[in-house]
């Protein structure tokens, strides 16, 4: 085996009481994708912060290229050839994707990357997006550019600098399509030729298949296990497992076994201009209704008019059978609907609030009846209940959103959805970064809510669509695609979705 380029030995950290990690053992070689897997919670991004300088160890050694090494601050792990493209890249949307490089470089490392040649460094970035098979144009300003290509645009600003060996990708296709996470794959590989090593995070399990040489699986802030694809083909280990320690279940519920009952919400002739036209659907109680759309089909306005967070310009929205003018989220609450939205960072969570702040956000009614003691209580038993439907890791109401992991956020934004009571649930993107064993479980909350309730499931993943929902439909370019009677098949769905087109 080729001498790594990156070692963890013996890595451990701890969090005020959470022991995030302990004993890792880690190793990437040269040119290597290597997929870092793990459930909410296991310390997958605790040790990438590590390994990028953000946080630092409490013990254990890191070597890169056989020397040891101690990252005391971000530049410290550029400076030693490894860098980090974050979740969110924090690009400028109004400057070009080439000044967005630029900058990167200059904020980079300060003092220490202060000498900037600009001419050069333009040559480098269309240098090597010549190699790439993603089409690109660096001076494209970064605000019209596609989720794939900010990607690209993020992973050329990691490379910008000199001596750049390993790369760190903390899941990457979470807000891709399916065609973007191709390109981005493509990209992946050429890197690889030339001898960079790929870190990767994902919740996707297909995709270790697709594009990792070797994974390594993280369970309670330790490594559980090490191995290459082609040993996990052929011994035809379940990624699954290794994660969650046990054997996995089906992940979607049983689908509803009775008719559904009266509509409550109905949507007829929805329409916004340039995002959706003439939207009309039904979700009825009993069931649950699934709406399959690409990012930019129109999906995320339709859910945001439907929550009173954008005006409708045309059609009407009835619940229970009387037209509501929904001006406001509130609005949409009082009516009943309660919408679980997508980006929990920006829309659903007060991140340095307590969970226990958080869950009764939405229903301030049911939380602020009675005496003060009594309501107290109330709302922690129920605080409580909640999160343990939900699975939340660690089971504390104290912490503050943030410092929970981010599966684990999205969970307590579904735990306050559920607070609320409502009589028809939107969710959006509900399990973008959530692991397969919480999926199951939000799945089978959203199976349960529907019994009582009309629940609509908006997502860009057909399989979660398909999967979860009583009945189907997908947006594509702001237009409904229905199935004929016997509704949509997998295949069917995502062609609509993806095409516009309902199969012959
Ligand atoms: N700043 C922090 N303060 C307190 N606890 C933290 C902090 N950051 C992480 N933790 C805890 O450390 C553990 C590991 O979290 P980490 O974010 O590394 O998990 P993860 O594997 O990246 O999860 P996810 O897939 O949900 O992103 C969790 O129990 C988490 O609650």
């Amino acid at each position: 085996m080729a001498t790594p380029v990156l070692t963890a030995s013996d890595v451990s950290k701890r969090f005020g009481p959470v022991q995030a990690l302990r004993g890792v053992d880690f190793h990437v070689g040269p040119g290597e994708v290597h997929a870092l897997l793990g459930i909410n919670g296991a310390g997958k991004s605790t040790f990438i912060k590590i390994l990028s300088g953000i946080i630092q160890k409490d013990g254990g050694t890191l070597t890169v290229a056989g020397r040891e090494v101690h990252f005391r601050t971000p530049e410290d792990a550029i400076r030693a050839g490894i860098a980090t493209v974050q979740q969110h890249p924090e690009l400028v949307a109004d400057m070009s994707g080439l000044d967005n490089i630029f900058l990167g470089r200059e904020t980079a490392g300060r003092g220490l990357f202060a000498r900037i040649d600009r001419a050069a460094l333009e040559a480098r970035a269309e240098a090597l997006l010549a190699r790439f098979a993603v089409p690109l144009d660096l001076r494209q300003e970064v605000g019209q550019m596609s989720a794939v290509e900010r990607e690209a645009v993020a992973i050329l600003q990691a490379l910008a600098v000199d001596g750049i060996r390993v790369l760190i990708l903390d899941e990457p296709t979470s807000t891709l399509t399916e065609v973007e996470r191709e390109d981005l794959f493509a990209l992946m590989n050429q890197l690889k030729t030339r001898g960079i090593s790929i870190i990767y995070i994902t919740h996707q399990l297909e995709e270790v298949f697709a594009i990792a040489d070797s994974f390594s699986v993280f369970r309670a802030g330790t490594c559980v296990a090490r191995m290459s694809v082609a040993e996990a083909r052929e011994s035809r280990v379940s990624l699954a497992e290794l994660m969650l320690g046990e054997a996995v279940g089906d992940v979607f519920p049983p689908k509803a076994g009775a008719p559904a009952g009266e509509a409550l919400l109905e949507l007829e002739g929805l329409g916004r201009p340039h995002e959706f036209t003439d939207i009309s659907l039904q979700a009825r109680r009993g069931e649950i209704l699934g709406i399959f759309g690409l990012v930019g089909s129109g999906c995320d306005e339709l859910s945001k008019t439907i929550f009173g967070a954008l005006p409708a310009a045309r059609g009407t929205i009835r619940v229970h059978g009387r037209e509501v003018a929904l001006r406001s989220p509130r609005a949409a609450l009082d009516a009943g609907i309660f919408l679980v939205p997508g980006d929990r960072r920006s829309e659903g969570l007060a991140l340095s609030r307590p969970a226990l702040f958080n869950v009764p956000l939405a229903n301030l009614r049911r939380a602020s009846g009675g005496f003060w003691a009594l309501r107290r209580g109330r709302l922690r038993r129920d605080a409580q209940e909640l999160t343990r439907q939900v699975a939340l890791h660690p089971p504390s109401l104290t912490t503050p959103a943030s410092g929970f992991s981010g599966g684990n956020q999205q969970k307590i934004v579904l735990a306050k959805g559920l607070y609320s009571e409502a009589d028809i649930y939107i969710f959006v993107e509900p399990t973008v970064g959530v692991d397969i064993g919480a999926r199951a479980k939000i799945y089978a909350q959203m199976r349960a809510l529907a019994r009582t309730a009309a629940v609509v499931v908006i997502s860009s993943d057909c399989d979660e669509v398909h999967g979860v929902a009583d009945r189907t439909v997908a947006l594509h370019k702001g237009r409904l695609v229905a199935p004929g009677a016997r509704g949509f098949s997998r295949d069917d769905l995502l062609m609509a979705g993806i095409m516009g087109e309902v199969a012959a």
